[in-house]
């Protein structure tokens, strides 16, 4: 018998690649995966990708889901702290969600709104004492998909004195999965394809998680909404504050991590290469008129961005190896 895990918003976009890799890794059984309108209906139908699974939605309900080790929740924003609250705290959980990833009221009001349900662990294993963290807590949550390609592109930079944290400006594209499966206006395929559109420029809400993470005290973030179903490429610019290499900089914090690959020179990352594994594919450099530092960051939404790291977070928690069930590796074209 391997690891009780349960997953619930199993129907949705994070849910159904979480399914896939519980379903795959050598060390996890899937004993339950839950959804809310899906709720009865056979996981292959609403994610044919699964064929082969034999298994339906169960209700997202507490009782459901205190009978696992572990459980992933990947609900809407507000859903995964009602849940949580009352999941007993021997199960460990991985909140997919932002519930519980901001240390400040006052942000969590400005940005999403209702009760703040208080800070868990940061499950971004890359970050220095992290990954030591995460393995003693029962409660890890997962980053935004925008803040995990940002973060892993600025944090190391902010930390080794090589950019200043004041002026950090971003555009990032995202593929539409991103945005979730629930059917809204602005995702219709004749909208979204052949078109680039910016979405909540200047107020999107990963500004205060990526700033509390990667130590920056002032950003602007432009997201992009890109017409392909997965994958985020971040542009990240600011302002060096000594004549180090960023590449170097950026090499030596990432040594040691498995899915962080700083790209030899003259490779720059892109979203395809990085689609259907848990990497995150870095290249920097300095801008010859301006002077700026700028950083390309690619990877895959689902993967890094969501349910790959999430595996990566439930592996350390259970003191598995990190890699465990994740593939370094993308399934290019
Ligand atoms: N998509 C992405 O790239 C990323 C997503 N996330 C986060 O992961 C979580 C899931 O996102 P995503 O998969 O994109 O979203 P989807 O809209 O694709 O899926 C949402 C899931 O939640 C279920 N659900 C909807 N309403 C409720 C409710 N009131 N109570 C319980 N369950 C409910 C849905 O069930 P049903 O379909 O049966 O109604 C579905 O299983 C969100 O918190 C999101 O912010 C984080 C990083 C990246
Ligand atoms: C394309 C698109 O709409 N992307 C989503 C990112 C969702 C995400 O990362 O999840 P969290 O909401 O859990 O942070 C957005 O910009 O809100």
């Amino acid at each position: 018998m391997g690891i009780r895990v349960a997953v619930a918003g199993a129907s949705g976009y994070a849910g159904g690649e979480l399914l896939r890799l519980v379903a795959g890794h050598p060390e996890f059984d899937l004993v339950a995966a839950t959804a809310h309108r899906q709720a009865g209906h056979r996981v292959d139908v609403v994610h044919p990708q699964l064929t082969g699974l034999d298994l339906v939605f169960g209700e997202t309900d507490p009782t459901t889901l205190t009978d696992a080790d572990l459980v992933f929740l990947a609900v809407p924003h507000g859903e995964s702290a009602v849940l949580a609250a009352q999941i007993p705290p021997h199960v460990r959980i991985v909140d997919l969600g932002a519930d519980h990833r901001l240390a400040d009221p006052y942000h969590w009001a400005q940005y999403y709104g209702g009760p703040y349900a208080g800070q868990w662990t940061y499950g971004l294993p890359e970050l220095p004492g992290q990954r030591e963290l995460i393995a003693a807590s029962t409660r890890v949550a997962n980053t935004g998909c925008y803040a995990a390609a940002i973060i892993l592109a600025l944090a190391p930079l902010i930390a080794a004195g090589a950019a200043s944290p004041a002026d950090v400006v971003v555009v990032a594209a995202s593929g539409t999965s991103g945005a979730g499966r629930a059917a809204k206006p602005h995702l219709l395929a004749s909208e979204v394809m052949g078109d680039l559109s910016p979405y909540r420029v200047g107020t999107h809400q990963h500004v205060p998680e990526i700033k509390q993470a990667s130590g920056a005290t002032g950003l602007s973030l432009t997201p992009v909404l890109a017409p392909m179903p997965r994958g985020i490429l971040a542009t990240v610019t600011a302002v060096p504050t000594r004549g180090v290499d960023p590449q170097h900089v950026l090499a030596q914090a990432y040594a040691d991590a498995p899915f962080v690959h700083v790209l030899p020179e003259g490779r720059w990352p892109h979203t395809a290469a990085t689609l259907g594994s848990n990497s995150c594919h870095l290249q920097a450099t300095v801008d010859v008129d301006s002077g700026r530092l700028i950083v390309l960051s690619a990877l895959d939404n689902l993967g890094k961005g969501a349910a790959g790291q999430a595996v990566q977070n439930a592996n350390l928690m259970l003191g598995l190896p990190e890699t465990t069930g994740l593939s370094i590796w993308g399934v290019n074209p």
